[in-house]
């Protein structure tokens, strides 16, 4: 579907759609601390409870699916939203509604980038296997999915990309399946370096690649990308600009995490480290862009 043309706001609203970490390194604590350092507003519409710390989530609580429409159409009654950002979506019936409220904005719906969380680092599920399937449909109503490799994999039905050309080949093939950009990341990969690229159906966009920093605090990356990515993109409209801001951003946070000293587990980044007195050293982030036609 073709969307309207959106004004670009000074400060954008974003909506997080996402699930609540109370240990405030992931879901959409993350997503507000996130969209904050990006320079937006942020709000949320809360899809899932987990009971959770740096250690992992020893329990999911999902409140009925109703009361989720009944958050979204409130909030969309009365706020513009410039950008969505969707994250756990537990069952398949939440994942339902929010295909519901995305197709009921029809052409006027904002950019959407969707996180298709399925598993904590920790292990934990966060989503219903019985879900992947819905997950999958919501990706035509995305303009961006940022899957981990293993969710990269699920999404795409193929073993878990063990290397970053095969990652780059699956997020082809995912774009071209479902007309959907991706962002393949390679969070997961061992190795020296992390990196992350914007893919479309014709291949790579734009690579970035950051050294990969030596840590026990990266809890909430992946949240903490998504909804910076939208923010950026919501307010300047290129996504691989976006991204790469997003990038430089994340891994000056991740380097900065453990001075937070959250919890004894897997701790948070720190998402204002730009407002600490220390300044922030160069990340090493560089960026190439394809001349493939991706999209
Ligand atoms: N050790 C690291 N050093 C630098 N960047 C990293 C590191 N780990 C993850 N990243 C970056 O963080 C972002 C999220 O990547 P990752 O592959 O870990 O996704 P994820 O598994 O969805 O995140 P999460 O662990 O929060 O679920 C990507 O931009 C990735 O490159
Ligand atoms: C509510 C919620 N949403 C997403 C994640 C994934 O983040 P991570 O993979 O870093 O645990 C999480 N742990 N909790």
């Amino acid at each position: 579907m073709t969307l309207l043309p959106r004004p670009r706001p000074a400060v954008p609203r974003v909506l997080a759609v996402a699930g609540s970490d109370p240990s405030g390194g992931a879901g959409i604590q993350a997503d507000l601390k996130s969209v904050a350092a990006a320079g937006g507003y942020g709000m949320a519409a809360l899809t899932a409870l987990t009971a959770q710390s740096t250690h992992g989530v020893t329990g999911v609580h999902v409140p009925p699916p109703e009361f989720l429409a009944l958050q979204l159409s409130t909030l969309t009654a009365d706020v513009t939203v410039d950008a969505v950002k969707i994250g756990m979506l537990a069952t398949a019936d939440v994942a339902d509604v929010v295909a519901d409220w995305l197709g009921a904005l029809g052409d006027t719906r904002p950019p959407v980038v969707l996180d298709p969380v399925m598993v904590a680092t920790s292990g934990d599920r966060l989503l219903d296997r019985r879900a992947e399937d819905a997950v999958r449909a919501l990706l035509t109503q995305a303009d961006v999915v940022t899957p981990n490799l293993p969710e990269l994999a699920t999404l795409l039905g193929a073993p878990v990309a063990a290397d970053w050309a095969t990652a780059l080949d699956q997020a082809t093939a995912l774009a071209a399946r479902h007309r959907v950009l991706v962002v393949a990341k390679g969070g997961h990969l061992d190795g020296p370096l992390a990196p992350d690229a914007l893919v479309g159906p014709g291949g790579v966009l734009v690579e970035l690649t950051a050294p990969r920093v030596v840590t026990t605090a990266g809890h909430g990356t992946g949240c903490s990308l998504s909804s910076g990515l939208a923010t950026r993109y919501a307010a300047g409209g290129d996504w691989a600009a976006a991204l790469a801001a997003t990038k430089e951003w994340l891994t000056a946070a991740l380097r900065a995490g453990p001075g937070l000293d959250v919890g004894s587990g897997r701790g948070p980044v720190d998402h204002l480290v730009h407002l600490r007195p220390v300044p922030v050293p160069p990340t090493g982030v560089s960026s190439e862009v394809s001349t493939a036609p991706g999209r």
